[in-house]
């Protein structure tokens, strides 16, 4: 099939709540157009539209009686976040950012953030097959068409992104297993957010499975299934993941900063790393082999 959908895209507002589960799309950084066709599945896409960009969150967000979730622990915390996509942003030079790991393990969460500190435009793989296709959830293509379906999908919008500039982009969590969706992100900067796994299956169970139809077994308690299905993904996809040019382990992480568990982590915590990672690849890529100027 061919590309049929002309998606007039623009930054969307991103906001500080749970994943992308909660919004389609989000933006950060100054108001962009671009047109996005998406091929193959994406044949009665509707025209995309999205707004000019709000913060992700007020600068420094700490947990509330009323249970918001904690983006920042401190104003200290939400500096240093800025500095360091200071370091970066010139280095970086405009290159997409690709977020890759397991489901749950919080690229859109993380995503956001980097998306708003850059000042680049955020997009969510899943959202936009979504849209492509005309359907309103990830589950519902899986059940009406097929998984395959929802792939070759997945794999016309991460083309399409690739073409682009000053994205961050959540990836759904298989998009590492095709070689193709590789030779689409190498053309930016991936980073692989490396999670155990009782922590991932634990953040799932909280918000159910519904919504992720590979984890989705009527049969067994939400925890026990998504501990279950993730193991054996991550045992199949382990060697796609370490594609990715950054890794940042919770694990590590949490251990630098002395706590005792990755559930003490903020999402902030994350991209401050992140963007530290970032940094130390892109120092080291471009003295070994020039700038990244080939954009
Ligand atoms: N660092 C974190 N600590 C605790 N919960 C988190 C963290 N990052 C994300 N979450 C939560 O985990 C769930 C999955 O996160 P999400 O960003 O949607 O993951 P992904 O996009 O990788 O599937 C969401 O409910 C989100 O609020
Ligand atoms: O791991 C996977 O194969 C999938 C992950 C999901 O995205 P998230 O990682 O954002 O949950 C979504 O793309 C689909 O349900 C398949």
């Amino acid at each position: 099939m061919e590309a049929a959908a002309g998606l007039a895209m623009q930054s969307r507002a991103v906001g500080p709540g749970p994943g992308r589960r909660s919004g389609a799309l989000g933006g950060a950084g100054p108001a962009r157009a671009a047109s996005l066709r998406v091929g193959g599945p994406a044949a009665a896409a509707p025209a995309l539209r999205a707004r000019a960009a709000r913060p992700v969150a007020p600068l420094c967000c700490v947990q509330t009686s009323r249970g918001h979730q904690s983006l920042h622990n401190s104003v200290d915390e939400a500096l240093l976040l800025k500095r360091k996509a200071e370091e970066v942003q010139f280095e970086l030079n405009g290159r997409c950012i690709y977020l890759v790991g397991m489901m749950g393990s919080g690229k859109s969460t993380v995503g956001k953030i980097l998306a708003e500190v850059l000042g680049y435009s955020y997009f969510d793989s899943d959202s936009l097959v979504e849209q492509a296709v005309g359907m309103p959830s990830v589950a519902q293509i899986f059940k009406v068409h097929s998984e395959a379906f929802f792939r070759d999908s997945e794999s016309s919008v991460l083309r399409d992104l690739s073409s682009m500039h000053r994205l961050v982009v959540a990836t759904g969590g298989g998009a590492v297993i095709r070689p193709v969706n590789w030779r689409y992100m190498k053309k930016g900067l991936s980073i692989m957010l490396d999670v155990p796994l009782d922590a991932l299956a634990k953040r799932i169970a909280q918000v159910g499975t519904a919504s992720r139809p590979l984890l989705d077994q009527p049969s067994a308690d939400p925890y026990t299934a998504a501990f279950t299905k993730l193991s054996v993904l991550a045992e199949q996809r382990g060697d796609a993941y370490a594609n990715a040019d950054v890794r940042v382990s919770l694990e590590e992480l949490a251990a630098k900063k002395g706590h005792d568990d990755v559930s003490q982590l903020t999402p902030t915590d994350i991209a401050v790393e992140a963007l530290q990672k970032i940094k130390n690849f892109v120092t080291e890529h471009s003295m070994a082999s020039g700038p990244f100027d080939d954009l």
